[in-house]
């Protein structure tokens, strides 16, 4: 099966995987059985050997999984080797504290910029990178090289900044904007709905 048409279940799991090969090289530990990265990923080993045979990579037998070489292969089926270069777009509370956010780096996404309309905040730096204008988003993401962006404006201006981003040549955006928006084709857009999560946290926290 192509990377490219990993079963969205399958692709969300993989970040775990990293995660969990990372800390078990931290911890000096170079190989790993199925049902030691699964009880750490908290999934099934059937589901990992599944998973990972998906990316064709099958553990060896009495072994297991080589961690570096398994953790090196599952980064680059999620692109990963290569550092990702972030646009944010609207540099206020989120997109501030997005933009702040070390671990970002250490992942290898690196915010390139941040773009704004409000004249308060366009020419600021933000953790040392600019904050520009609106306007000027073609040529920011010309020039930085920017493919990924975070969308963090108000709800109105979300689906107009999602076609300029579009028109510039972004093609993965993470959207913190509530609400639908039309995706411009070839784009992937994830959408992370803080208060929709909340309310499904709330059903759980209440009793009938
Ligand atoms: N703050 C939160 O905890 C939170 C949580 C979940 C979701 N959200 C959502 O994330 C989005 C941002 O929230 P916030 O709290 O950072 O809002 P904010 O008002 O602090 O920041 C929004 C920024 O977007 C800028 N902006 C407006 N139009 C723009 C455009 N066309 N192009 C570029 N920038 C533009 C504004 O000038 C402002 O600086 C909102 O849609 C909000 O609903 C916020």
């Amino acid at each position: 099966m192509s990377e490219r048409s990993l079963p969205p279940p399958t692709l969300e799991r993989l970040p775990v995987y990293v995660r969990v090969l990372d800390d078990l090289a931290r911890h000096g530990e170079t190989t790993a059985s199925s049902s030691r990265v699964a009880e750490l990923a908290g999934v099934a080993p059937a589901q990992v050997r599944k998973d990972l045979s998906r990316l064709g990579t099958y553990g060896t037998r009495g072994v297991g999984y080589d961690v570096a070489d398994l953790a090196a292969h599952v980064r680059r089926a999620l692109r990963l080797s290569d550092a990702h270069r972030v646009i944010v777009v609207g540099a206020g509370h989120l997109g501030q504290a997005v933009a702040r956010y070390g671990g970002l780096r250490a992942r290898g996404f690196e915010v390139v910029a941040l773009t704004d309309v409000d004249p308060a905040v366009v020419g600021r730096s933000v953790d040392g990178v600019l904050v520009r204008h609106e306007d000027d988003l073609a040529e920011v993401v010309a020039s930085t090289g920017a493919t990924l962006a975070v969308l963090a404006v108000p709800p109105g201006a979300a689906q107009g900044t999602l076609d300029a981003l579009a028109a510039a040549g972004v093609v993965s955006v993470l959207s913190f904007v509530p609400g639908r928006l039309t995706v411009p084709d070839g784009m992937a857009v994830r959408v992370v709905d803080v208060a929709a999560e909340l309310q499904i946290l709330s059903f759980y926290a209440s009793s009938p």
